[in-house]
């Protein structure tokens, strides 16, 4: 699913207003109606105080026709209207008159902190003041009015998005934002829905589809795009009976130092599960043991030197090669992998201290081969492309990173971003449970997996980092958020393959 802006999401409100040879109340009517379904499904009828705060743009007007419907319905509501300026746009206007005419009362106005309503913990609190309209922070008595309701700590409902919060930047430090509990938003989702500093205001997330036109929506040009079971299930390829273990890739796993083997066996479990075809572990003598005896399936070439990696075999038959988990930074670790990327010719996966060695040495960047996958963690990232005031500086310098270097950049967080030059593609899967030792050894895995399985190296990132939280996602069920393991998450790999598809197995014999 495409992420859109503000301005993107204006224009499509207004062709499809023409397009349908409809007013923009009746497509505000249409909107705000959808949201009080959803507000009405959930209430049945329950005798909550509503209090719904409008603005006096067009978000207000979604909330003054939410208040209509709500009324008509015996809820108990009373609406205010955050009287911030005088104007008020026609919409608003519109929907003022009518909400009056069923009510034949004016909502009440707030116009300065004397006239700030009591708001007790169990009301239900409707934020209708600013959406994708918000072009400044909010100050003064509306700034404190959003600290005031944040500070009720009553369920607080953001209508399209919390107030306070842009569509496309970041917010202002110290800024006023609506941190809600649950957030409605019309048709497309907003990239700071996704951002760690602003994913939190968001609670909750469910788009609504208001029927704006599809194919002027097909049409817009956007390089964020959201990943979710759909959109990963369409990468997925599927297996032919007529195939035998050198079609699903050989991997090259190389990794791991004294007291660090568990990494380099988790991430060759991770590609196993993930339908390798062969996998060999290139790890220091001390591991060889360990890991053949942890994981038999997997084949082990030791280095020369007992307890860390002092070179790595260019030359051996891989379709794909991972290093950096566990490997440590010593000196000979920098020079063998020095060495290595002059001469491989395959992409490859770079984690961990892989990344550190290349953000020490920034020249062998230049050497890494076109496509190549990094998958930083942010502090990881930072040591590559240095600090960044805000998320959105992040992700611009991360795509400078991917464009000059010609690589993939996996930034692991909450919410995964794969950044592939101007491209971003944002997962949903995942869950807090996974914030664990390991983790990352496992994603690394599952990538590598797939780029050896002939997936494009983007999609190998895109799937492979959905099918990592999926398996997160499913094993949680069982295990519960605290004693989610990495190696657990390597174990559902199967399980999450199998529900891209709703739970069937896969057999397109
Ligand atoms: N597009 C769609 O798909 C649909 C959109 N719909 C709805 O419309 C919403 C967008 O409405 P919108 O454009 O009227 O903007 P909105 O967020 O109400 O705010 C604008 C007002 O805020 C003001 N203002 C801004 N910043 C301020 C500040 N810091 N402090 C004080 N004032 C500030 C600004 O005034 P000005 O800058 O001119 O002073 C202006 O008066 C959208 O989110 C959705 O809910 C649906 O109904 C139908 C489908
Ligand atoms: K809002």
């Amino acid at each position: 699913m495409k992420i859109l802006s503000a301005k993107q999401l204006s224009e499509a409100d207004k062709y499809s207003i023409q397009k349908e040879n409809i007013t923009s109340v009746e497509l505000m009517e249409r909107a705000a109606t959808l949201v009080f379904e959803e507000i009405h499904k959930r209430l049945q009828g329950a005798p909550i105080p509503i209090k719904i705060f409008c603005g006096i743009g067009n978000n207000g007007g979604d909330g003054l026709v939410i208040a209509r419907h709500l009324i008509q319905h015996g809820y108990e509501v009373t609406t205010y209207v955050v009287n911030y300026s005088d104007k008020r746009s026609e919409d608003f206007l519109t929907n003022y008159e009518k909400l009056k005419d069923i009510t034949n009362n004016w909502p009440q106005l707030i116009k300065n902190e004397d006239s700030f309503p009591d708001i007790q913990t169990g009301d239900f609190v409707i934020d209708a003041m600013f959406g994708i309209g918000l072009n400044r922070p909010l100050e003064n008595w509306v700034g404190k009015l959003v600290e005031y309701i944040n500070a009720s700590q009553a369920f607080t409902l953001a209508i399209d998005m919390p107030s306070g919060l842009f569509t496309d930047k970041g917010p202002e430090k110290n800024s006023a934002i609506i941190e809600a509990d649950y957030t409605l938003s019309f048709q497309a989702p907003k990239l700071v829905f996704f951002l760690p500093e602003t994913m939190d205001y968001i609670g909750e997330l469910q788009l609504l589809d208001i029927g704006l036109d599809r194919e002027f929506l097909a049409k817009l040009e956007s390089d964020i795009y959201l990943i979710g079971k759909e959109e990963a299930a369409s990468l997925y390829k599927t297996r032919k009976k007529n195939s035998h273990k050198g079609d699903y890739g050989r991997v090259l796993i190389a990794g791991g130092s004294y007291g660090k083997m568990g990494s380099v066996q988790l991430t060759a479990k991770a590609a196993l599960r993930a339908g390798t075809g062969l996998c060999s572990l290139y790890i220091p003598k001390i591991g060889y043991q360990i890991i053949q005896t942890a994981l038999p399936e997997a084949m082990v070439i030791t280095d020369n030197e007992e307890d860390l990696i002092t070179s790595i075999p260019a030359d051996f038959d891989a379709d794909v090669f991972c290093f950096g988990m566990g490997a440590g930074t010593d000196r000979k670790t920098v020079t063998a992998f020095r060495q290595f990327l002059s001469e491989v010719k395959t992409p490859i996966l770079v984690d961990a201290d892989g990344i550190n060695i290349l953000s020490e040495n920034k020249d062998m960047l230049d050497l890494l081969p076109e496509g190549s996958v990094l998958t930083p963690h942010p502090g990881e990232l930072k040591r590559l492309i240095g600090e960044w005031k805000d998320n959105f500086e992040k992700l611009e310098k991360t795509r400078e990173l991917s464009e000059k270097y010609k690589v993939i950049v996996v930034i692991k967080g909450a919410h995964t971003f794969i950044v592939n030059g101007k491209e971003v593609f944002i997962n949903t899967s995942g869950n807090p449970g996974m914030a664990t030792a390991g983790s990352g050894d496992v994603l690394s895995g599952i990538i590598t997996s797939l780029m050896g399985q002939q997936y494009n190296n983007v999609a190998a990132a895109v799937l492979g980092v959905y099918l990592h939280g999926a398996s997160g996602d499913i094993a949680v069920r069982e295990l519960g958020y605290e004693s989610l393991l990495a190696g657990d998450i390597a174990d559902h790999i199967g399980r999450a393959i199998m529900e891209l598809f709703n739970g069937e197995s896969i057999d397109k014999r």
